[in-house]
């Protein structure tokens, strides 16, 4: 058992001195507009209207103050990460590094879930967003020629939809073969996108009617399920339920952290520019949402081209024009922005041997990981022909929130460890480290009570410090978890202030153990790592906040997506527990991993070292 716990805290070790064969050229700007890039796109073009029509109203402002919210905690802890490993990594890098193998791997499986199921979800939209224009001509003929009928018809199409399978396919291709992600490619694209947005504010001005956020429920057509009307017509629920769903479209600022290694001062451009791109996104829905829904009415909103569709009806149909062109500009972007990470996290993990080995060759023409790239394209394809754009948005949600959530854990254990993998001037590998840490003095001073409010106010954190926190933070989440599915049992009854006993006392109960598990955790002793450029303020707050956040949406996602979710945890620990967990670089040292490297680039298939410490696990 111990020999496992040993395997679930391995850290990587840190190359000192890593060359690096990409070109470091990126700055802030480039940085900032590749995050706007792939984090503006649906959300803009399809989400705002879709919601405002079934879920939110015009409160869809709202649902996406609190997506933002949300969000913009997990990109504070995403910055600290950025800013502390002067690596080129996303986010299951950073915690192998920092925090742990297992956490790593679970962090690294649910990216993967998010890149794969992002990009359909993505080509998908895209798909149907061109149709919505084309008036469903591409949908009527599929439809037409290659009609489906599968069970389960709100998961799956009713037709195949091979323009989004071709899409994600000729893109993979492109990527594959070679093709970096060119940033002024992407730097102009995200201008037109960014420009059109603008544009969309500026002329809907003129358009406004503020009796659209007021529109009482005798003017909603009897056929239309437009609620009671009003600024809230779903209620309070819709505007949370609304929130969920509008979560995806913030996602896509982690490409950011992809980038490390093209980067020129990693340390200062990495926090600054994920803190701006999530600012300039959470302006642009916000103010895009108002301005929608206050020029037309929200049950009259188009589902599969929303703000076009607006345009049109309010007589603009030049600007109908412009949108299109900014929404191709802007899809294209997210798309690459999702496609272009994806194989490599695949690469980085199978690098790592967390995932099989072959996934990680490199190929000798292209210089790219060409079957990490084909393999995980193909899956995107696959999703995006068949299934529904709804049910892709809502798994990869789920795999984006558990990661966020998984990230903002990880920064509270950073900042309560005694011995962090962080000092990044010392070559002493974390195997070194960890034969240390195992034969420290545990000398507990004080008895458990007096640790556990630190009474002597130490400012130093020890050995008893760090995993008392851990246990603490672990017992937050767990409460975290509990409160909000029961809150979800009750969540009709809370909003309409009919709560009855046997709800209140559990809720109750659980919030004042929760907070008597936060005040512990905050008297507890912290690193103070001063050379980082930036930190998470208000440790342990915002990342339990965001944690709560998170968890909290995740809840609202329907329980078919957590049934896929479990299924798709479920192989990854499959693979974790017969191959990683055996197989893993994380005790090598830097010696042999550059042995390892030097073999795999040579013969991939050849015989693999085994290291004295190779776990047995028992
Ligand atoms: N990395 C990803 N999962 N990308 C998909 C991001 C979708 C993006 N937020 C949009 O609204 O278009």
């Amino acid at each position: 058992m111990f020999a496992l716990w040993r395997a679930f805290v391995r850290r990587k070790p840190i190359e000192k001195n890593e060359s690096t064969r990409l070109k470091k050229c990126l700055g802030t700007t480039e940085l900032t507009a590749l995050g706007i890039g792939s984090t503006l796109g649906i959300g803009i073009y399809v989400i705002i209207g879709t919601v405002a029509y079934r879920q939110a109203g015009p409160s869809v402002v709202i649902s996406f103050i609190i997506a933002a919210i949300s969000s913009i905690f997990a990109g504070l802890c995403y910055a600290e990460f950025g800013a502390l490993v002067p690596k080129a990594g996303s986010a299951y890098v950073y915690s192998y590094i920092c925090v742990g193998e297992f956490m790593a791997f679970i962090i690294g499986w649910n990216l993967i879930l998010e890149y794969i199921i992002g990009a359909a979800s993505v080509a998908r939209g895209y798909s149907n967003y061109l149709d919505g224009i084309l008036d469903n001509k591409i949908k009527n003929f599929f439809k037409d020629t290659l009609h489906l009928k599968l069970p389960h018809t709100n998961w799956f199409s009713d037709y195949p939809d091979l323009f989004a399978f071709s899409l994600t396919l000729l893109l993979s291709g492109v990527l594959s073969f070679g093709v970096k992600e060119s940033t002024q490619f992407n730097l102009i694209f995200t201008a037109v996108n960014f420009f059109v947005v603008f544009y969309c504010v500026i002329v809907g001005l003129f358009k406004i009617d503020f009796h659209n956020w007021n529109i009482s429920k005798n003017e909603i057509p009897t056929d239309i399920d437009g609620g009671k009307g009003g600024f809230f017509p779903f209620g309070i629920k819709g505007t949370i339920s609304g929130a969920a769903t509008c979560f995806y479209s913030f996602v896509g600022f982690d490409a950011i952290a992809t980038t490390g290694e093209e980067v020129l001062d990693p340390q200062r451009s990495l926090p600054i520019s994920i803190i701006l791109s999530l600012t300039a996104v959470t302006i642009a829905y916000c103010a895009v949402s108002a301005i929608q829904t206050l020029m037309w009415p929200y049950w009259d909103q188009n589902n599969d081209a929303p703000l076009p569709y607006v345009f049109k009806q309010v007589g603009y149909p030049f600007a109908q024009k412009v949108i299109t062109v900014g929404a191709l500009a802007g899809l294209s972007t997210s798309l690459i922005g999702a496609m272009f990470p994806m194989p490599r996290i695949i690469y980085a993990m199978a690098n790592d041997r967390l995932l099989f080995r072959f996934l990680s060759r490199i190929n000798e023409r292209f210089k790219t990981p060409l079957i990490a790239t084909m393999l995980s394209g193909f899956l995107a394809a696959l999703m995006a022909t068949f299934f529904n754009i709804g049910e892709l948005a809502e798994m990869m949600s789920i795999g984006t929130l558990l990661a966020y959530t998984l990230v903002a854990i990880s920064i509270l254990i950073l900042r309560y460890q005694n011995q962090p993998n962080t000092d990044f001037d010392n070559d002493q590998s974390t195997a070194q480290i960890m034969m240390t840490n195992d034969n420290d003095e545990n000398i507990y001073q004080g008895s458990f009570i007096k640790r556990l409010f630190n009474w002597k106010n130490s400012d130093q954190p020890d050995q008893f410090s760090s995993h008392l926190s851990m246990i603490l933070i672990a017992i937050s989440f767990v409460l975290v978890f509990i409160w909000n599915f029961t809150f979800i049992i009750f969540e009709d009854k809370i909003w309409s202030l009919t709560l009855p006993y046997y709800g209140i006392i559990p809720l109750i109960g659980i919030f004042l153990l929760f907070i008597f598990v936060v005040f512990c955790l905050a008297r507890q002793p912290k690193t103070r790592n001063e050379s980082t450029s930036f930190r998470v303020p208000l440790i342990p707050y915002i990342p339990l906040f965001s944690v709560f956040a998170n968890t909290y949406l995740m809840v609202h996602l329907n329980q078919m997506t957590w049934f896929r979710f479990i299924g798709w945890m479920f192989i990854g620990f499959l693979i974790y527990f017969s191959y990683g967990i055996v197989k893993s670089v994380g005790y090598l040292t830097q010696e042999e991993i550059n042995r390892l490297s030097l073999k795999s680039d040579d013969d991939c298939d050849g015989e693999q070292i085994h290291n004295d410490n190779d776990i047995i696990v028992n």
